[in-house]
């Protein structure tokens, strides 16, 4: 059953939300009727077509008013009419406008890509990609043959006095800077590309030494500068046949911060990793397992989770039923980064095998077979929601679509994918069919046999993914079934992986240039 007020609100383009503005022409009747004040309900929206036919019945209603209007006996009825009329065809023309812009965008967005599931990462970063020298010419420094602008090294000397030693924050005012700030002098010293330092003495009086590496390294493409920023190694796309032999280690073996490497680096190639061995009888230590890597999420789940079937939060992750492949956390702006569960017991019933899919290796065969569906799953936003708790209804900021893309490199970097929790699709009503013929495809090689992974959790074992990646569900189960379990951030963990991959003075070092 639908009510009629929710259809017609599918025709209002996001635009169309009228304005009730008081008219110096309409004194005594509003063109358009607020049906209630702004604070006490909501501003009815009405289609373009729905004002427009509106308005002009407003138009021919209002003119026996003219003749008493005081507006009308003051500058005559006939310029009245005619004021009413422009400020009509203005408003007309305004939403035109915003439709046509809203157009421009949405083709501007769809003419993105060529888009990648890049899985080779930049393993060793060159260093510097050609033999080329650093070179100072009429106040310019220029490496194979790019210009270094003025305005950027100055902005980014290293000394103490413009970045902060302990805090690594910039401390220089960098609009203090002269938009014509010069190279009054400068020398090379040190020999070798590592070694080399360019100083330079500023027209503002201040001096500074770049590392040759610095300079060299602004020139790096755009797929090193994203690897370094995210860490990116080379990833390994995975089917159901990784069954065989899934990414694990032992909690033992992982214990020291130095050893982490091994959890995350297994995590970051196939998007999940088990961790064997680790008590079960009390969920402290999968609780610290999680805080080794960093802080647990907090959500309106709680933060470290501990959960059964008993509908202790309104989601149906607290009930027995099956779950289809999903992604969590699509509601949030920010979607979590990983999840855990581990199964602390399961009595008295069965079922309940947890369901892994690689989101990334599916989107590869989408790409690989239907372009067109890739591209409409990359560039159509796509709305979520978590509403089951009383006096909660969590949304994000804005859609996303189901496959996200560094914008620089198109390469994707996220999955978004849950179809219980998907609210409105950013098309015009008439359009989203578009969408959902595209999302079928992906959600059949989502259910393809060949790419789920299915396994039973056991006690002393921990499940962690990559949420961004990897998707992941469960079969039906009876029973009393227990698992616990906790969120951590995407920053997060990957601020902690590329600490224990490039170390953290390489890290610090990157950072102008990554
Ligand atoms: C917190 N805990 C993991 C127990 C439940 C989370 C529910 C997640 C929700 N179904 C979603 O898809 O985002
Ligand atoms: O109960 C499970 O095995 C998984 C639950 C789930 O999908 C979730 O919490 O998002």
């Amino acid at each position: 059953m639908f009510p009629a007020r929710a259809l017609r609100r599918t025709t209002s383009t996001p635009c169309a939300y009228t304005r009730h503005t008081s008219s110096p022409f309409s004194s005594s009747q509003r063109i358009l009727r607020p049906n209630s004040s702004l604070a006490g309900g909501t501003i009815r929206e009405e289609s373009t077509e729905e004002s427009d036919s509106k308005a002009s019945r407003d138009q021919e209603a209002a003119k026996p008013i003219l003749a008493s209007d005081p507006l009308s006996a003051k500058v005559g009825s006939n310029y009245v009419a005619k004021g009413r009329a422009l400020e009509w065809e203005m408003r007309r023309l305004t939403a035109e406008i915003k439709r046509t812009q809203q157009r421009r965008r949405f083709v501007e967005t769809t003419l993105k890509g060529p888009y990648t599931v890049r899985t080779r990462g930049y393993g060793k970063i060159p260093e510097h990609i050609a033999d080329s020298k650093i070179e100072v010419k009429d106040n310019q420094v220029t490496y194979t043959d790019r210009k270094i602008p003025n305005i950027w090294l100055r902005d980014n000397c290293q000394c103490s006095s413009c970045i902060h030693d302990a805090t690594k924050q910039r401390l220089l005012d960098t609009f203090s800077i002269p938009k014509d700030i010069a190279i009054e002098s400068h020398s090379f010293e040190g020999e070798g590309p590592s070694n080399e330092v360019l100083n330079i003495k500023w027209s503002d009086g201040h001096s500074s030494a770049y590392p040759a590496s610095l300079i060299k390294r602004t020139t790096r493409s755009e797929e090193i500068k994203g690897d370094l920023r995210r860490g990116k190694t080379h990833i390994n796309l995975w089917d159901s046949s990784i069954a065989s032999s899934p990414p694990s280690c032992y909690y033992q073996e992982i214990l020291g911060q130095s050893q982490l490497h091994l959890l995350l680096g297994k995590l970051h190639k196939y998007g999940f990793c088990y961790v064997d061995h680790i008590r079960f009888h009390d969920p402290a230590e999968t609780k610290a397992l999680l805080e080794s890597i960093a802080f647990i999420r907090q959500t309106h789940y709680g933060g470290f989770y501990d959960f059964t079937a008993d509908l202790a939060s309104k989601d149906t992750a607290y009930t027995n039923i099956a779950l289809e492949a999903h992604t969590d956390t699509t509601y949030f702006s920010d979607p979590a980064g990983l999840q855990a569960f581990h199964l602390l017991s399961h009595t008295d019933g069965e079922g309940g095998a947890s369901l892994l899919v690689d989101g990334f290796k599916v989107a590869d065969e989408l790409l690989q077979t239907d372009k067109n569906a890739y591209k409409v799953l990359s560039t159509v936003n796509v709305h979520a929601h978590a509403s089951g708790n009383e006096g909660i209804s969590i949304q994000p900021y804005r859609g996303f679509p189901v496959l996200e893309h560094d914008v620089a490199t198109g390469e994707l970097l996220r999955v978004r994918w849950n179809s219980s929790d998907r609210a409105s699709i950013e098309l015009p009503i008439d359009e989203v069919e578009t969408w959902y013929d595209a999302a079928r495809k992906f959600d059949a090689l989502l259910k393809k046999k060949e790419n789920e992974y299915w396994e039973q959790l056991v006690p002393g074992r921990v499940l962690i993914f990559d949420n961004w990646r990897v998707l992941h569900g469960r079969s039906a189960f009876t029973g009393k079934r227990r698992i616990c379990g906790g969120y951590v951030n995407r920053d997060d963990w990957i601020s902690k992986y590329r600490m224990l991959l490039l170390g953290r003075e390489k890290v610090l070092e990157e950072l102008p240039v990554s």
